[in-house]
């Protein structure tokens, strides 16, 4: 023990005589919170949710933004649209690297996930395949599909039960995975499982919760503070344990493709019959994309669907639009209805404001020095968006703390579209900003709202958490979230309880 603590305190004596940044002349640090100790720097400070912490030192220090260091590296937090818009937007070719961290980058993905690359030739190169994966026009291309896999889990959730008048309780969350999974599944290797007892859902969904996992901050130490990768050390072995899954299971997925045994035409094959990368860039730029894929659209909606059933009275305005739009029962909504349904989609972009799935994204790094309104923002920094602080600003929503899908009525524009436009009049920030933005925000949107919409036309969504004291089901707890590199709520129970018979038989049709 006393020999860990020697070596903790050479290296932080050795790391802040060294590797201070200088500050040009006639430019300021940034603010900086105070309570930073030698080599911890504010990483003792950060608390269960570092997106709360940042919050509130924005609000103390009075600056959308400011500096910590959490461990060797330098952070700087944004806390604005308008400096999210001046930095990550307007100066996104500075602004568009990642650090090249060692455990993430290189060994957890053999340096081939596109959101974890630094802006290199790598990146663009994946960049553009995935462009070409994910673009608004190919995306339009998924709605048959999205509808078809969207189908297929609502008759998953009515084959559950025997009654349907009475349906059995069921987590929500591992119908959501399977269908978000089984779209990406598709678009990229032109496959899908079959149900939640699929191998290869299991192997999948396994491979998923560990990588999720990983960005834990008990793991995310190990990037924080270098020395530990020298020493015996828990998660090196999982990270390496995590990469062998992602070659075993993508890599026989790719093999089959090679083989012959899959003959779908799919994104993979194309990219392998070009012939533009190795093949374990393509196992780990497909991973990515099915983990990007997957995750963050099925813990959005795991957020929104436990809201509902807390608070079924914001169900009503969804049931009655659907019902104007589609009175006979004779379809059910697709994406093609976005438009006509302005509080489903408003719930949506509500949801994401008060329930993000990630409030801090992924970071982005500048690779040379700036300045900015005077202060120096030294090169390789790790830039953190915190979404958090811009949906709780007071200035840019009214009441921010409350549930208030009206807020968002009146907005007619796509959130890619608002993306792409001035950062003050962006709806969300969940997505990202600048050259990195999510590439796959136009299947988010339209997954987001097929599958949404469809559980709402067809189900009331009811609480299925035993009784409290005054006999009504204990609301589902969502102060409590599960943070890794998106945030999940606790497990909850409910029924979906059919809102008629004509619909039901639409789903069996
Ligand atoms: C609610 C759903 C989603 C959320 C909240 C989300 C969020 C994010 C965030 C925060 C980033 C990093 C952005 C940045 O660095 O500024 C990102 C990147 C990315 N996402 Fe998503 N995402 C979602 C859905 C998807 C889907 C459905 C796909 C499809 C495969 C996808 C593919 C990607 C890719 C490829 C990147 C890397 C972009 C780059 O580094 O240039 N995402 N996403």
């Amino acid at each position: 023990m006393i020999s860990y603590i020697l070596v903790a305190i050479f290296f932080g004596l050795w790391y802040y005589f060294t590797q201070k940044p200088s500050i040009p002349k006639g430019l300021k640090p940034l603010p900086s919170p105070k309570g930073s100790l030698l080599y911890l720097g504010h990483s003792h400070l950060l608390g269960s949710k570092p997106h709360e912490t940042f919050t509130n030192w924005s609000r103390e220090l009075k600056s959308d933004i400011y500096s910590i260091k959490i461990g060797v590296l330098n952070c700087v937090i944004l806390n604005s649209d308008k400096v999210v818009g001046d930095l990550l937007q307007k100066r996104e070719a500075i602004y568009s690297s990642r650090l090249d961290s060692e455990l993430y980058f290189r060994l957890l993905t053999r340096g081939s996930a596109i959101g974890f690359c630094p802006d290199n030739d790598f990146y663009k190169k994946a960049k553009a395949i995935s462009v070409g994966v994910l673009s608004l026009k190919k995306t339009e291309t998924y709605s048959p599909l999205i509808d078809k896999i969207t189908k297929e889990m609502l008759l998953d959730v009515i084959n559950t039960s025997t009654s349907l008048s009475n349906p059995e309780p069921l987590n929500p969350r591992s119908y959501l995975h399977r269908t978000t999974l089984n779209v990406i599944l598709d678009v990229t290797f032109g496959i899908h499982t079959t149900s939640i007892n699929d191998p290869l859902f299991k192997r999948v969904d396994k491979w998923v919760d560990e990588f999720i996992g990983i960005f834990a901050d008990e793991h995310r130490r190990t990037e924080f503070f270098p020395i530990l990768q020298y020493l015996p050390n828990k998660t090196l072995q999982l990270a390496t344990a995590i990469r062998d899954n992602i070659d075993s299971i993508f890599g026989d997925l790719l093999e089959d493709i090679k083989s012959g045994k899959n003959k779908t035409p799919c994104a993979a094959r194309e990219v392998y019959e070009k012939g533009e990368l190795e093949d374990y860039q393509i196992v780990h730029l497909f991973a990515f994309l099915v983990l990007a894929g997957t995750e963050t659209v099925a813990a959005s909606l795991t957020w929104i669907i436990a809201f509902l059933a807390n608070n079924p009275s914001f169900q009503k305005p969804a049931h009655k639009e659907l019902e104007a739009l589609i009175p006979e029962n004779d379809r059910l909504p697709t994406y093609a209805d976005l438009k006509k349904l302005p509080f489903t989609l408003a719930l949506i972009r509500e949801g994401l404001r008060i329930y993000a799935p990630t409030w801090l994204g992924v970071q982005h790094a500048n690779e040379i020095d700036d300045e900015y309104n005077g202060y120096h923002i030294p090169a390789y920094s790790s830039i953190f968006i915190n979404c958090h602080a811009i949906a709780t600003n007071e200035q840019r929503h009214k009441n921010p703390m409350q549930f208030d899908p009206y807020r968002f009525i009146n907005e007619q524009q796509s959130m890619a579209s608002l993306a792409d436009g001035p950062a003050e009049k962006r709806d969300t920030f969940v997505f990202g900003a600048g050259k990195r933005l999510c590439t796959g925000i136009h299947l988010a949107e339209a997954e987001l709202f097929t599958i949404l919409s469809r559980i709402l036309y067809c189900f009331n969504i009811v609480n299925a958490s035993p009784n409290g004291e005054d006999g009504k089901p204990i609301p589902i707890n969502l102060n409590k979230s599960i943070i890794g590199l998106t945030i999940w709520p606790e497990d909850y129970n409910i029924k979906l309880v059919p809102r008629n018979d004509r619909i039901m038989q639409l789903i069996k049709e």
